[in-house]
C-alpha cells in the first residue's frame, strides 16, 4: 500500500554518503540484510533480468500508475550519477514499463540500474548493455503515458519502504534497502559479519560440525533429543 502524494516531483534529495554507498557495494544482499537486523528486504519475486546483474546506489524513487510509464521519463531528468531508480506502482501491474530505450536514456543521465515492482521488456538488449534491472516480470506488453504519479516521494516497493536517497543493493539473492542515515554503520556491521563468517568457513572446511561450533548439543539435550541405534 502506498501512503504518498500523487503529482509531485521533488527535485532536492539528500542522498546517502557516497563513501558509505561504495562500502556497501562490496557486500552481498544476504550479509547486508543480516547486518541491518534482518529488515529492509523487498519481496523475493523481484528477480534480476539477466544472470550476474547487480547494483548498489542511492534511490531515486518513482511512483507509477498501472500500465503507465510516464513518470519514468519524468524521473530521468532528476537522475544524478550513480542513482538507482526504484519504481513502485500504485496497484499491482506487470506490464512492460521499461526497455532498452529508457535504459539508454537512464544510462546517459548517470543511472546505475533499475528496481521495478512491475514488468520490463527488451531483456536481451538490457543484458548486452549490462544495464542491471530487477523486476517482478518480463513482459512485452507496452504501456501508455496518461496518468500522473510522483518522483522522489517515499514509496513502498515490493513490501519495503524506500525513501529518496536511501541505499538500494540488489544481487541474485534479492533486493535490500538501507536507510541513508545508517549506511556507514551497516557497512561496518557487514564487514564484521564477513570476518566472523570467514572464521566459521575455515572450521566447517576442516570438518567441524555446526553442532559444536554453535554449542548446540546442550540445548538439544535439554529439549530431549535422543540418539537411538
Ligand atoms: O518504450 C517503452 O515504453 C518501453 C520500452 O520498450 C523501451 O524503453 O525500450
Ligand atoms: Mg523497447
Amino acid at each position: 500500500m502506498q501512503h504518498t502524494e500523487i503529482g509531485v516531483v521533488h527535485t532536492s534529495v539528500t542522498r546517502a554518503d557516497p563513501e558509505a554507498v561504495a562500502a556497501l557495494a562490496q557486500f552481498g544482499v544476504a550479509t547486508v540484510h543480516e547486518a541491518l537486523g534482518r529488515v529492509g528486504l523487498m519481496r523475493p519475486y523481484l528477480r534480476p533480468v539477466y544472470a550476474g546483474a547487480r547494483l548498489c546506489g542511492p534511490a531515486l524513487t518513482v511512483l507509477l500508475q498501472p500500465g503507465d510509464n510516464w513518470m519514468l521519463h519524468v524521473a530521468a531528468e532528476q537522475l544524478r550519477e550513480g542513482d538507482v531508480v526504484v519504481a513502485a506502482c500504485t496497484t499491482e501491474s506487470e506490464d512492460g514499463f521499461f526497455g532498452e530505450l529508457l535504459a539508454t536514456s537512464f544510462r546517459a543521465r548517470g543511472a546505475r540500474g533499475l528496481v521495478i515492482d512491475g514488468g520490463v521488456r527488451d531483456v536481451d538488449d538490457l543484458e548486452d548493455m549490462d544495464f542491471p534491472v530487477f523486476s517482478r516480470a518480463v513482459n512485452a506488453k507496452g504501456t501508455v503515458k496518461a496518468t500522473l504519479g510522483s518522483v522522489n516521494v517515499p514509496v513502498v516497493c515490493a513490501n519495503a519502504l524506500v525513501r529518496p536517497g536511501d541505499v538500494v543493493l540488489a544481487d541474485v539473492d534479492g533486493v535490500v534497502v538501507v536507510p541513508r542515515e545508517r549506511a556507514a554503520e551497516v557497512a561496518d556491521a557487514a564487514a564484521r559479519r564477513e570476518g566472523a563468517e570467514a572464521g566459521k568457513r575455515e572450521r566447517f572446511r576442516a570438518g567441524e560440525l555446526g553442532l559444536d561450533l554453535y554449542a548446540m548439543r546442550g540445548p538439544l539435550a535439554e529439549l530431549g533429543l535422543r540418539y537411538e541405534d
